[in-house]
Formats: structure tokens, C-alpha cells, sequence
């Protein structure tokens, strides 16, 4: 698999990283505009790092564009020229939806639109895609690319901002829920670094139980807690200090953010 990252920013070193963990391609182009930063990737023998994009969409296969909404459209006229029918273009752009890349290319391309997160540097990322029509015929091929990052799920696009919200700003909202349970077993006697292991391996096995058990969340915890303990004790102060509801107003906030950006930029 012949593979170009188009803006090797955040989003697209955290994808390269994924791949080479993988080792999902055989070539790799990462292209920014000034790539002093990124030079050390050539130490891979199969990465070629430029500021040239026509060079990499001529040279691979398969292109994700990871670029700031508002270069997209610049970068996807300036490659026009240089694409074929057999290349597939995918997209992570926030917002940025596939009738306006068809609008720009034309719908005769596959089209695909991912939002990954950026725990696919380690092979973990929550993915979801959609496809245009033209897309659906490489969807599969998508899935395989990022179910080898982490695990992947199509969508209709309609819920892209959705998944945006729950899988990409997602991973801050559990970091600050690992940071919580690390600070309060700072203040129970652990040392810092001793504290952070004791969550994120416990937040990492409650995920796990979930996905390696099928179970639900609600019958873990039946499990957990002893009549008259000390875990329903703290679950039901977490709760009558509005954990649960703190979490889904959070999330149905930033949902009305990525609506309201949505409007504005595109
Ligand atoms: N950071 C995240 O967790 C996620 C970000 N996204 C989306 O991914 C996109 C990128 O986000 P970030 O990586 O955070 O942004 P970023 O600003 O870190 O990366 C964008 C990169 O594109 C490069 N670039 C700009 N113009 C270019 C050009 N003409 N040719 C080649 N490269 C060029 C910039 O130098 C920069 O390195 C955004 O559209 C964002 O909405 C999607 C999912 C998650
Ligand atoms: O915070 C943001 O708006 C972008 C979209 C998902 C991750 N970062």
C-alpha cells in the first residue's frame, strides 16, 4: 500500500505513527509546508518527507488529507490535476463534507471521510467513515487500513460531528477523567507517578472488561459494588454531585460548538 499524509500536522504525524507501528504501507509520503520538523521520519527507510503534495499524490495510492479546514479546498485544486480514478482520497477534516469535496474534484473519485482520534499513533483509535457513492467500493479497504490502528465503525455522514465529538474530542474528555482519578489518589497517599499507573491501567481494564466481555457498563458495576460498601458510598456522591449528567451536558455542548463552527467556516 502506497500511502500519503497531506499535512503531517498533530492529526497526520499521530497517523503516521499508527502506520509504522503497523507497518501498514509500503511507501509513505508526509508532506507540510516547511518539513524541517518531520525530516527525522526519513530514518524510515520507507518515508519520504516533502513540501511538494503533487509529488506524493503521484507517487501513492492512497492519500489522507490532515490539513486545517480552511487549506482543504486550496490544497484539493492544487492535486487536482494529478489525481486518477484508482486514488483514494480520504479525508479527516472536521466539517468539511464529502458534496463539498465532490463539489471540488468531482464525484467520480472515491471519496472517503474519517475521523479517527489520536490514540491511532498507538494502534488504538475509535474511527468512524462514511463514503460517497463512488467511496462504497473502498470502504472496506478503509476499514482494514484503520481497523489495523485501533477499531473502526461506518456511519452515515450525518453523524460525523456526532462521532467527532464522542471519539476525537473524546480522548481529552477521558484524560481529564484519568487526570481527576489521579489527583484523588494523590490526595489517598500515592505518589504522582504511582497514582497516574493506578488509573490509567484501571480506566484501560474497565474498558477492556466491556469490550472482551460484550458486557454492559451497569452489570460491571453490579459486580463492584458490595451492599453497604464503599463503592456504592462514592458512586452515589459522584453522582449526587452530577458526574454522569456533568459529562453528557459536556458533550452535548461541544456537539452545539462543532454545529455553530460547522455553519460559520463551511
Ligand atoms: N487533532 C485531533 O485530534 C483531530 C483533528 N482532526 C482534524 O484533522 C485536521 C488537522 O488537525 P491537526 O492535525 O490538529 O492540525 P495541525 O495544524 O496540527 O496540522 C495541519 C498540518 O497541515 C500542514 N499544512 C498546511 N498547509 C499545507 C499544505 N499546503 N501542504 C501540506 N501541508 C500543509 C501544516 O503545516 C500542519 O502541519 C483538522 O482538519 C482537524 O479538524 C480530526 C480528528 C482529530
Ligand atoms: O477541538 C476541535 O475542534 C477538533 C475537532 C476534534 C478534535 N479537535
Amino acid at each position: 500500500m502506497k500511502i500519503a499524509i497531506i499535512g503531517a500536522g498533530n492529526l497526520g504525524l499521530a497517523i503516521a505513527k499508527g502506520i509504522l507501528h503497523s507497518n501498514g504501507a509500503t511507501t509513505m509520503y508526509l508532506t507540510k509546508r516547511n518539513t524541517t520538523d518531520i525530516q527525522e521520519y526519513e530514518k524510515y527507510g520507507n518515508v519520504t518527507v516533502t513540501s511538494d503534495n503533487q509529488k506524493a499524490v503521484k507517487n501513492s495510492d492512497i492519500l489522507i488529507f490532515a490539513v486545517q479546514p480552511g487549506h482543504l479546498e486550496k490544497i484539493l485544486e492544487d492535486v487536482k490535476g494529478s489525481l486518477t480514478e484508482n486514488h483514494v482520497i480520504i479525508s479527516t477534516i472536521t466539517g468539511f463534507n464529502i458534496a463539498k469535496i465532490e463539489g471540488i474534484l468531482g464525484a467520480e473519485h472515491h471519496i472517503i471521510r474519517s475521523m479517527p482520534n489520536t490514540a491511532i499513533s498507538v494502534g488504538k483509535s475509535m474511527t468512524c467513515i462514511c463514503a460517497n457513492e463512488k467511496g462504497k467500493k473502498k470502504i472496506d479497504l478503509a476499514k482494514a487500513i484503520f481497523d489495523r490502528m485501533g477499531h473502526s465503525m461506518e456511519i452515515p455522514e450525518e453523524q460525523m460531528q456526532a462521532a467527532t465529538v464522542i471519539c476525537a474530542s473524546g480522548i481529552a474528555f477521558w484524560m481529564r477523567l484519568i487526570r481527576a482519578t489521579t489527583q484523588g489518589a494523590i490526595q489517598l497517599g500515592f505518589d504522582a507517578k504511582e497514582a497516574q499507573e493506578l488509573a490509567m491501567h484501571t480506566c484501560s481494564g474497565a474498558a477492556s472488561l466491556l469490550i472482551e466481555s460484550n458486557s454492559h457498563p451497569e452489570a460491571e458495576i453490579d459486580k463492584v459494588t458490595t451492599p453497604k460498601g464503599c463503592t456504592i458510598e462514592g458512586l452515589n456522591e459522584m453522582e449526587h454531585q452530577g458526574l454522569s449528567s456533568s459529562l453528557i451536558r459536556g458533550i452535548v455542548t461541544s456537539f452545539e460548538k462543532i454545529s455553530q463552527i460547522k455553519t460559520k467556516q463551511l
